[in-house]
């Protein structure tokens, strides 16, 4: 715990770095994974067991928030952390990628985005200076600067387009954050799958001396591979010792394969959203309680975690609850599954630290690949 925003390296393996962000709100450990905690609640859990699986931090979103319950009653009612009893860090997304992926997008221009609600058709103006105002009335401790992010396919000039207004709202985002030495405003990398584009972004904000920079426009359908060619190509063009955000990913395997590539920080709603439609992920890889399968196998999703929804309860009884639906259903694979989110990266973290990463990881995905026996 720091009042000002600091980030540590404390051990490299290859490219994989084991790091801490210190801020007055808490410390992260990197690599970490970011529970995406969408409207003000991670679905399905308690906060405390959210704290309780190791989340240092988790995410929510301006997008959300702003429409519902509105950036200013936020405010008046003491701020996010006040509201959801969560003390410890919180990052927001700008709102950029929500706005295109959710809203009614009526108008993008130099000014910002105008939108129509997903929940009540209202119209709606958000500006870089807007999404930095609402986080700062959220009271967030890592703020994401407004950006466009580009769906894959796209064409080189669409891609180019995007990249530079992102590039001219990041730096609006800076004067609009000044200065707030406790809290952070990061820059989001944009430039599709074109790698000169891409380096010509992450050497431009790396100009902007900000205190972090996130990895956008990826994980929106393109195949791993030119996910990891992108990362492959962004990375050595951001700075070495400020913390790299990968944002929206991923799965397990996406995690591992990132942290290689020398990343810190990951958000995904895959664990909890998958969780809630009976996807279980575990140490020996997946397993979809929907399939008929697990109608009356009795042990447990794993007999050796220490989360009582993986020890505790029969696959039979998992299968019984999501195929009648019922809340509890959602409510264990989702410990379960942040649970493992959280042991994985525990376990990448330590891997590193004793200079073992390759190992682990080749590890973990043999196990995975071995399958449920
Ligand atoms: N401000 C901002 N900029 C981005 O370029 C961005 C890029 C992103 N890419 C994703 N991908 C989410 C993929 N997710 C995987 C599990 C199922 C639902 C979608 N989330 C993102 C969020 C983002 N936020």
């Amino acid at each position: 715990m720091t009042e000002t925003f600091q980030f540590k390296l404390l051990a490299t393996d290859g490219k994989a770095r084991r790091g801490e962000v210190s801020m007055p709100r808490g410390t992260i450990r990197t690599p970490a994974f970011m529970p995406v905690g969408t409207v003000g609640t991670v679905k399905a859990m308690y906060l405390d067991q959210v704290r309780e699986l190791g989340a240092d931090i988790i995410l929510g979103n301006t997008y959300h928030l702003m429409l519902r319950p509105g950036p200013e009653r936020v405010a008046r009612l003491g701020g996010l952390h006040e509201l959801i009893r969560w003390p410890y860090p919180i990052l927001t997304d700008s709102g950029g990628f929500q706005v295109m992926s959710l809203s009614g997008l009526r108008k993008l221009d130099e000014q910002g985005v105008t939108f129509k609600s997903h929940v009540d058709g209202a119209l709606h103006h958000m500006s870089p200076e807007r999404s930095i105002e609402i986080q700062g009335l959220l009271d967030s401790d890592i703020q994401m600067q407004l950006d466009e992010c580009v769906a894959l396919p796209a064409s080189p000039k669409e891609i180019e387009r995007a990249m530079e207004m992102s590039l001219r709202w990041a730096e609006r985002c800076k004067v609009a954050f000044g200065d707030q030495p406790g809290k952070a405003m990061f820059g989001i990398v944009q430039g599709g799958d074109i790698p000169h584009l891409r380096v010509r972004s992450a050497q431009a904000l790396a100009e902007l001396n900000l205190k972090g920079y996130a990895i956008g426009g990826l994980a929106v359908g393109e195949p791993q591979e030119v996910m990891l060619d992108m990362i492959d190509t962004t990375v050595p063009h951001m700075p070495f010792e400020k913390p790299r955000y990968l944002m929206g990913v991923g799965t397990p395997d996406d995690m591992l394969k990132s942290v290689a590539r020398g990343i810190d920080m990951f958000d995904c709603v895959m664990p909890t959203r998958s969780g809630r439609h009976g996807l279980a992920f575990t140490r020996r890889g997946r397993i979809n309680l929907r399939n008929a399968r697990h109608a009356e196998d009795m042990r447990p999703l794993d007999e050796e975690s220490s989360c009582p929804a993986a020890r505790d309860y029969s696959r039979a009884y998992l299968h019984h609850l999501i195929r009648a639906n019922e809340s509890l259903g959602g409510m264990l694979l989702t410990w379960n599954n942040l649970s493992y989110y959280q042991d994985l990266m525990a376990g990448i973290r330590k891997a590193i630290e004793e200079g073992r990463f390759a190992d682990f990881m080749a590890e973990t995905q043999e196990n995975w690949a071995r399958g449920d026996l």
